[in-house]
């Protein structure tokens, strides 16, 4: 079963999925993240620093999409585990819709079409949702070019509308709750979905 967590920076994704290795051990869940550990990871990482152009950044993305697929996904899943991913394609579906908005006509629909062939769509999606302010608020210190109380508002008006087109596959997490709290929440809903997939 494939699981991802999703939201804005700042909305506690990674404490969540930090918090899950340890809380579904005994499922011994494959804990991964986009943009990944590979060399292609790394290559995303220095476009989202250098702040260059958009589409190229894009498409970096995406590279780290399939190489994320092809190494660690594709195999973890045929090997029967559950893989919990720290952001996957819908995060390009809701930044890179706002980032690529002046370069082409329709970027969501541009988006969707380049992952519909090769992508593998999860079972299940967290969406962490909190207020824009107290997200720029926690993101204090880790400043990057995408964490803009304005860009932020339009990611998250895509992750809602994204959630709202799949109500089947997206679970809402309201991320001012306690990490305590977000964390029993989340990790005793993919119990009872990994329950029933059985
Ligand atoms: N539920 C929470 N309540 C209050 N603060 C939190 C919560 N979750 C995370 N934080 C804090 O907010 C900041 C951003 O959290 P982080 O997990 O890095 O978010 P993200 O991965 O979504 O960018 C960190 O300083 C973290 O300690
Ligand atoms: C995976 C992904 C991340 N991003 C952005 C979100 C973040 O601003 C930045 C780095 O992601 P990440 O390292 O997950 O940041 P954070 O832990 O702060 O959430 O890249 C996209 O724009 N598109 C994508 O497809």
């Amino acid at each position: 079963m494939l699981v991802t967590v999703e939201g804005i920076d700042g909305s506690g994704k990674s404490t969540l999925v930090k918090g899950l290795a340890g809380a579904l051990a005994d499922l011994d869940p494959v804990i991964t993240r986009e943009p990944g550990a590979t060399w292609v990871g790394e290559a995303v990482r220095r476009s989202i620093a250098e702040n260059d152009d958009p589409m190229t950044e894009c498409l970096l993305f995406i590279a780290d999409h399939a190489a994320h697929l092809r190494h660690v996904v594709r195999p973890a899943l045929a090997a029967g585990r559950i893989v919990v991913s720290d952001r996957y394609a819908d995060s390009r579906y809701a930044y890179q819709a706002v980032t690529l908005k002046n370069l082409l006509p329709d970027p969501a629909g541009w988006l969707q079409a380049v992952h519909a062939p090769f992508t593998v769509v999860p079972g299940l999606t967290f969406l962490c949702v909190l207020p824009v302010d107290a997200a720029v608020t926690r993101l204090k210190e880790k400043r990057e070019h995408f964490e803009e109380a304005s860009v932020l508002g339009e990611v998250q008006q895509n992750f809602l509308a994204l959630a709202e087109a799949d109500p089947e596959r997206f679970v809402l997490v309201d991320a001012l709750l306690p990490v305590d709290e977000m964390l029993s929440f989340v990790a005793d809903e993919i119990r009872r979905r990994a329950g029933a997939a059985r």
